[in-house]
């Protein structure tokens, strides 16, 4: 057991049911030393999650936390941020929860830049329900539902993202844990959405992209500009072996808080407006 701050046991919260050799449990650990490096307090943090393996993970930290529908952890990140901007804010889910289910809502994402960090497990299957494939399986790869082998591309997102201007996008590999502590201290401490996929095996029902299969088939990446963007796309579209480490950086774009801002009547964030007790009676009884 450790002394780390965002261990301590939260009232209600729930044994951790991964498999033994997940990556999550890498990823869940190397969070809590991000935050906790950041001076991070769990009461100024907010982790919000989708459905899946992944989206298991607001239930083992101690900090704020919601567990949302399925793909739908992006749009709820965005209302807690809105709601109270002090908070830190961190989206978690999977692959298929981030660019399947919540494939739309991560387009909009990479365009409303919101000041949150999003952190995708992709372990390139469907995890929770046994072994799909999902958008990042490999073409060819069999899985329960494709006992053929997949048929279809495997999105790349870091490749979508750098299109669109997003403006921080890196990839990780959990088995370089520090790279992936450094990747995300700094995605939290950008100003803007930070996408940082990182991949992780699924022992059960991935039995292709394993550890040494990730070993093998990334490499960090050395002597890259990230302000350069046909330079990171290039390096995103490399699926032979992919690059870890920050891709492409933009410090320049608005964050969504800050175009609405210009907009607004009123700049209160909205959990410190006081609430109209007698208004809301009514509006409530109206409806009865
Ligand atoms: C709208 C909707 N579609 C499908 C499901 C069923 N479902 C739950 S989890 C899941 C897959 C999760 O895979 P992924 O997001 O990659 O996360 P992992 O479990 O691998 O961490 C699916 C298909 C659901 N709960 N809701």
């Amino acid at each position: 057991m450790s002394n780390l701050l965002y261990d301590s046991q939260r009232p209600g919260s729930q044994e951790i049911s991964w498999c033994p050799g997940c990556g999550d449990f890498a990823i869940l650990e190397v969070l809590k030393k991000s935050l906790e490096n950041l001076n991070k307090t769990p009461q100024q943090t907010a982790i919000i999650s989708g459905i899946g393996q992944a989206g298991k993970l607001p239930h083992y930290i101690h900090s704020n936390g919601f567990h949302t529908l399925h793909g739908r952890a992006l749009p709820i990140a965005t209302g807690v941020k809105g709601a109270n901007p002090e908070l830190t804010v961190v989206a978690v889910g999977g692959d298929g929860d981030m660019y399947a289910e919540g494939g739309n809502h991560f387009l909009h994402m990479l365009r409303r830049n919101p000041d949150i960090t999003v952190l995708v497990h992709n372990n390139q299957i469907y995890g929770l329900t046994k072994g799909q494939g999902s958008p990042t399986t490999l073409e060819g790869m069999k899985t329960t539902t494709q006992p053929r082998g997949v048929t279809e591309e495997p999105i790349n997102a870091m490749a979508i993202a750098i299109a669109q201007n997003a403006s921080f996008v890196a990839r990780s590999f959990i088995g370089h844990k520090e790279l992936t502590q450094d990747l995300i201290e700094q995605a939290v401490e950008h100003k803007g959405l930070a996408v940082v996929e990182i991949f992780q095996p699924c022992v059960s029902f991935n039995k292709l992209n394993t550890y040494a299969w990730y070993k093998e088939h990334c490499r960090i990446i050395e002597d890259h500009d990230p302000s350069d963007r046909a330079a990171a796309l290039a390096l995103a579209l490399d699926t032979e072996r992919y690059p870890l480490g920050i891709l492409y950086r933009s410090n320049d774009k608005k964050t969504y808080e800050e175009q609405q801002a210009a907009y607004q009547r009123n700049n209160t964030p909205l959990w410190q407006r006081k609430v109209d007790q007698e208004a809301l009676r009514q509006l409530l009884d109206s409806k009865k």
